[in-house]
């Protein structure tokens, strides 16, 4: 076992009862139609029954009793009643049903769908359903995806690098493409496919603009073509001074006859090689990257520039909303003041592409304000699964409830009930365009992501795609099962392990709002670095910490930046009273004595926190060392290794934090607490990361 297949093992079923009823039931299958899609299905539905059921099963013409039948809907003929096109009706392209069928004097069991790549999806859920012996006696189960675009990001280089990747190298080897095509990427499509991710943006945001020449668009085209039959498109990062980059022109400037000219034929050029090529995401002026600012011109022109060389083939631009550079200000508010006024302003075929909040994928951060301020823009949501702030692939951290936290926050922005899921799902004002995307966490790593829990975030990604609605434990539970079987004790055991793990993370590494309080690896602990006077005088830090107390003013009196909240929410947050205490010093600057909503001071509940943070990781140690005759030695023993590194770097979170943070509060550390081992010189000399 080396975690190769993922969530894809199709272990032989464990339960006698169960593989017994399930071989009676499972007799042959039967595919309907011919296709790229389907063969990729029905290699699939062949290799995951035989695995699973421990014998071939044999392909068949007819239908026959018993058996499998996988067939779009335009072949079903007479097998369709009327019930079953309403219900496909429904369903939209990618949809699908799965469903036991009584008819023409047999039983088999139908997964069908408008097309084929419906099928392929049916095919992946029903292996899903087998992988965890339910019943399939009286299956039933129709789905269909909430968000039309669900993509991966990759921040990989040409150079086969990962900015802010922690599983190895890239697994797109540009060196020996277009010719070689890797079985990775085959087993990379299916996995996508499996949780119904359906695009995969290639290369880094900080784009090398070489992706755009003729040598490396090749290349594109065979990764495109070896993703197509799983459904998935692809897509590029561009550069936007890649006119003058790689065109020889003069200038970028959006406005230019020339260089709209340049963008427009280099989509006609991809879209010669690649037909249903997915279209451009961009970084523009954001951390030293080119952009149309650089000439005097706004978001808005350079996007829309893209946008319309790309609109004839159907293209689309993802605009990143992720900017800042004003060190004087608010850095928390930046996003959002320039890009609210461009609400409506994009073209039709432009998403402004939004973290989850407004700083950087911290370990928590309330929802970025931009989702509950743009009604007439499309917005995709950003999420980031390498965990480049959670303790890389070194520590386990399930990150199902941090997109559920952030999916289910109401923005109030049509009163109550307009979630950021129901934004995003075009639900509170319609949307031509809806989706998201996930930072990759994958890499050369021969079990792809190097935690083998991370796979778990990969996971959890494509489901959330697909369903924005679905519960963080609902999913962790799926996964539980498809990587680890069906043990009870083992379920129970991993549910625990994942569902703290977040909270955990958020508690030895800022809580109660606390945010960038890292190194410059992104590691490890130094909320001393960020806390020294900026150009002008004024404190750069994020915690605000001094004599009085700790946390940031974001009220009407602080920075305002609760104001980029909808009024019911504004003034939630504004109050110290009525905000949500995990968000306390996010918007607040509190007294060292402040009364928190468990009794304590302020300064003994962060102690408490930090402390939990640190006790809750051992609690995942001891539950793991309880599990050890259930879980393959391989993967017992790098979890148990990998867990023994997180507890040793929560210590020296909570150490470094609360020893740092003490020189301003003053006050003890509370004895019946574990005390920090070192002082606060120890943690400062610390070497960072080594990644
Ligand atoms: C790709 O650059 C990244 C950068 O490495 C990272 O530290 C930050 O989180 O965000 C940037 C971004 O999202 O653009």
């Amino acid at each position: 076992e080396d975690g190769y297949k993922l969530w894809l093992r199709y272990d032989r079923i464990q339960n006698k009862k169960t593989l017994s009823l399930y071989q009676d039931q499972l007799k042959q299958y039967t595919f309907m139609g011919s296709s790229a899609t389907i063969n990729a299905a029905k290699t699939e539905l062949r290799n995951g029954l035989s695995s699973l059921l421990g014998k071939k099963i044999p392909e068949t013409d007819a239908i026959k009793n018993n058996s499998i039948v996988v067939a779009p809907l335009s072949r079903l003929g007479a097998n369709a009643d009327k019930e079953l096109r309403a219900q496909l009706r429904q369903l939209g392209k990618e949809g699908f049903i799965i469903k036991n069928i009584t008819g023409g004097g047999k039983n088999y069991t139908l997964i069908t769908a408008n097309s084929d790549i419906g099928l392929l999806y049916g095919t992946f859920r029903f292996l899903q359903i087998l992988a965890s012996e339910t019943s399939i006696a009286r299956l039933s189960v129709s789905d269909f995806p909430r968000l039309q675009n669900r993509l991966l990001n990759h921040w990989d280089n040409p150079d086969g690098s990962i900015e802010r990747g922690y599983a190895g190298r890239s697994i797109f080897e540009w060196n020996t493409l277009p010719g070689k095509i890797s079985r990775r990427y085959i087993d990379y499509a299916r996995a996508n496919a499996s949780v119904g991710i359906n695009g995969t943006v290639l290369n880094n945001v900080n784009a090398n603009p070489n992706i755009l020449t003729p040598e490396y668009l090749v290349k594109v085209k065979a990764l495109a073509d070896a993703f197509r039959p799983y459904g998935i498109k692809v897509y590029v990062s561009v550069n936007f001074a890649a006119p003058i980059r790689i065109g020889k022109l003069a200038t970028a400037d959006p406005a230019d006859p020339a260089v709209k000219q340049w963008w427009k034929k280099k989509a006609d050029e991809i879209y010669q090689l690649i037909p249903d090529f997915g279209g451009f995401c961009v970084k523009a002026n954001s951390e030293g990257q080119p952009g149309p600012q650089d000439y005097g011109r706004s978001h808005t022109d350079g996007a829309n520039m893209l946008a319309e060389a790309l609109a004839p083939h159907r293209g689309i631009v993802m605009w990143r909303a992720f900017v800042y550079k004003n060190r004087e200000q608010d850095r928390i508010r930046e996003s959002y003041d320039e890009f609210h006024p461009t609400n409506g302003k994009f073209a039709s075929n432009v998403f402004l592409q939004v973290k989850n909040g407004p700083i950087d994928f911290q370990p928590r951060e309330p929802f970025h304000p931009l989702f509950g301020a743009m009604d007439k823009t499309p917005l995709m949501l950003e999420v980031q699964l390498t965990q480049e702030y959670l303790g890389f692939s070194t520590h386990l951290v399930y990150l199902g409830p941090l997109f559920e936290e952030c999916l289910q926050s109401d923005t109030y922005a049509k009163g109550q009930g307009t979630t950021v899921a129901k934004v995003i799902e075009g639900k509170v004002s319609p949307q031509k365009m809806t989706g998201i995307a996930g930072v990759a966490n994958i890499g050369d790593a021969r079990n792809w992501t190097a935690h083998p829990f991370a796979q778990a975030n990969w996971y959890a990604f494509g489901r959330m795609s697909w369903n924005p609605e679905l519960k963080a434990s609902g999913v962790i539970r799926e996964w539980n099962i498809l990587t680890f079987g069906n043990n009870k004790v083992l379920l129970d055991g991993l549910q625990q392990i994942t569902m703290q793990s977040r909270e955990a993370a958020v508690n030895y590494m800022g809580p109660l709002g606390l945010t960038m309080l890292m190194d410059i690896s992104h590691y490890r602990p130094a909320p001393w670095r960020r806390d020294k006077p900026a150009p002008t005088g004024t404190r750069e830090s994020f915690h605000r910490a001094d004599e009085k107390g700790i946390g940031f003013d974001r009220t009407a009196a602080g920075s305002d930046a609760v104001s980029q909240y909808a009024g019911a929410l504004k003034e939630r947050f504004n109050d110290i009273h009525t905000c949500p205490e995990k968000f306390l010093l996010w918007f607040h600057h509190a007294d060292w004595d402040y009364k928190t909503s468990s009794g304590k001071t302020l300064w003994n509940e962060l102690c408490y926190r930090y402390s939990a943070g640190v006790y809750t990781v051992r609690a995942m140690q001891n539950k793991w060392e309880t599990l050890k005759t259930l879980v393959d030695p391989e993967r017992f023993t790098l979890v148990k290794n990998l867990l023994t590194e997180q507890e040793k770097e929560a210590v020296i979170w909570r150490d470094a934090c609360l020893l740092y943070f003490q020189t301003f509060s003053k006050r003890p550390i509370p004895a019946e607490l574990e005390a920090p081992a070192h002082d606060l010189e120890y943690y400062k000399a610390l070497k960072v990361s080594m990644n």
